[in-house]
């Protein structure tokens, strides 16, 4: 058969148990679907968002997005397109099928007014084209408990606080609020709606993943307020001589205060049989070294880009996060798309923050890729100008972005969508 152009297009109710398969086939699952895995997805998607290609009756691509929060510097919530289930079966990559999915998705975003687009790409250089730029870092720590030198009496929190056991019920009931705190002041979370928890607690399948129940733990303040959630698995390993050799690994820990993160590592790295805690992704200044008397038993086994921002709507997406201090600067920013393009000038004070278009000259001229990435603070201006990344037109204008841009703590998106 003649190889010809594959239209891609939303697709119809009736092709998506197809589509599902080749969403598995494309991230390497076994190609099945059950009627209950396709009845449970079915009610957590937007099938007006839903993107595919067909040829010869088969479904051969897949792409989606979907509203999401995303939180910026300050605590506001952004508007935010989230893509996710990308996948171009290998009978038809490379011949331009993500290309115009995406292009297709991001047009309609901004029509729509969002913000944003976000996701969480499973290969560097997939998105950069598009226009998207890594925004936040992933750090993953082992920590060597024994090394760690935590007293082996400890016998919980020393604050007068309480750790407590608790099932994926309680979780359900108590995990959106404290996220919701989590979501109101870290920079990088992104909304956890109602079908996140059941799936996260066991309640709904998660394709691909066999569950095993975890273990879940509280923090209570000293006045009984709930500051921390902790979701744990271990492995049942033991060496010669009668030696545990077991590994905790962290699926979920959401702290509201530093209170609950100390208590709540210190716990995991305190429970009997448990030499090894695998943190989980973390922000990379996460406290977790230096909550062990020896930070040194903490070593970083990934260190990678986590979330990709699209900027879609400059001014909005820079007046809605704080800055440290108040301060000018004038970008031109380009963006091969249009989608987002222009100059800008950004004034920042404490009485609030304006972004409007401009004809002054630019203090500094960026692609919309390096604005998505210093956006959430997480990068230097000073090593975007010596990678070549962004170019200065006024003395001191890398320095001045790097004061406005750059928080004291980084961002941090603990989920993966
Ligand atoms: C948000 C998420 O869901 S992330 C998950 C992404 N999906 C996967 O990783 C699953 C496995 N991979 C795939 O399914 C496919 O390879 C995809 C979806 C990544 C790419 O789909 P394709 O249809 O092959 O991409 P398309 O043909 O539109 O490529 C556009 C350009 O990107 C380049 N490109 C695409 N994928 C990759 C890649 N993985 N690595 C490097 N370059 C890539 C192409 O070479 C092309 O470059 P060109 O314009 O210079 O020629």
């Amino acid at each position: 058969m003649a190889s010809m152009t594959v239209a891609t297009r939303l697709i119809a109710e009736s092709e998506y148990p197809d589509w599902l398969r080749a969403l598995a086939t494309g991230f390497l699952r076994p190609p099945v679907i059950t009627d209950e895995e396709v009845a449970e997805r079915r009610a957590g998607t937007d099938l007006g968002r839903v993107r595919g290609a067909f040829d010869a009756g088969r479904c051969v691509a897949t792409y989606r997005s979907f509203a999401q929060q995303l939180t910026t510097v300050g605590g506001a919530r952004l508007a935010a397109s989230a893509v996710s289930n990308v996948t171009v079966s290998p009978t038809h990559r490379r011949r331009g099928l993500l290309s115009r999915m995406i292009d297709a998705d991001l047009a309609e975003a901004k029509e729509r007014g969002d913000t944003v687009s976000t996701l969480i790409a499973a290969e560097y250089p997939i998105y950069g084209r598009y226009g998207y730029g890594p925004a936040t870092t992933t750090v993953e720590w082992s920590v060597d408990v024994p090394r760690a030198g935590l007293d082996p009496r400890a016998a919980g929190p020393d604050d007068g606080g309480r750790i407590d056991l608790v099932d994926g019920t309680d979780v359900r009931k108590l995990g959106p609020e404290l996220h919701q705190r989590l979501a109101a002041t870290q920079h990088g979370v992104v909304d956890r709606g109602e079908r996140w928890w059941r799936v996260n607690t066991g309640q709904a399948q998660h394709p691909g993943h066999a569950w095993t129940e975890p273990f879940y733990a509280v923090y209570r303040s000293p006045d009984g307020a709930v500051e921390g959630l902790l979701v744990y698995s271990a492995d049942d390993k033991w060496g010669d001589g009668k030696r545990p050799l077991n590994t905790a690994t962290v699926r979920d820990l959401i702290a509201v205060s530093p209170a609950a993160e100390r208590a709540l590592w210190r716990f995991v790295c305190s429970v009997d049989w448990i030499t090894t805690v695998r943190s989980g992704g973390r922000a990379p200044d996460d406290l977790l070294p230096h909550l062990l008397p020896d930070p040194r038993a903490a070593r970083i086994v990934t260190q990678a880009d986590f979330l990709w921002l699209r900027l879609l709507d400059v001014p909005a997406a820079l007046t809605a996060r704080t800055y440290p201090c108040p301060g000018t600067l004038v970008l031109d920013v380009r963006d091969e798309s249009a989608l987002a393009s222009g100059r800008f000038r950004l004034d920042a004070s404490p009485a609030g923050t304006s972004c409007t278009p401009t004809s002054q000259s630019p203090d500094l001229t960026l692609d919309v890729r390096e604005l998505a990435t210093l956006s959430l603070g997480d990068e230097s201006a000073t090593r975007l100008a010596a990678l070549g990344r962004l170019d200065e037109h006024t003395a001191g204008a890398v320095s001045r972005a790097d004061l406005l841009f750059r928080t004291g703590r980084r961002p941090w998106c603990p989920d993966v969508f």
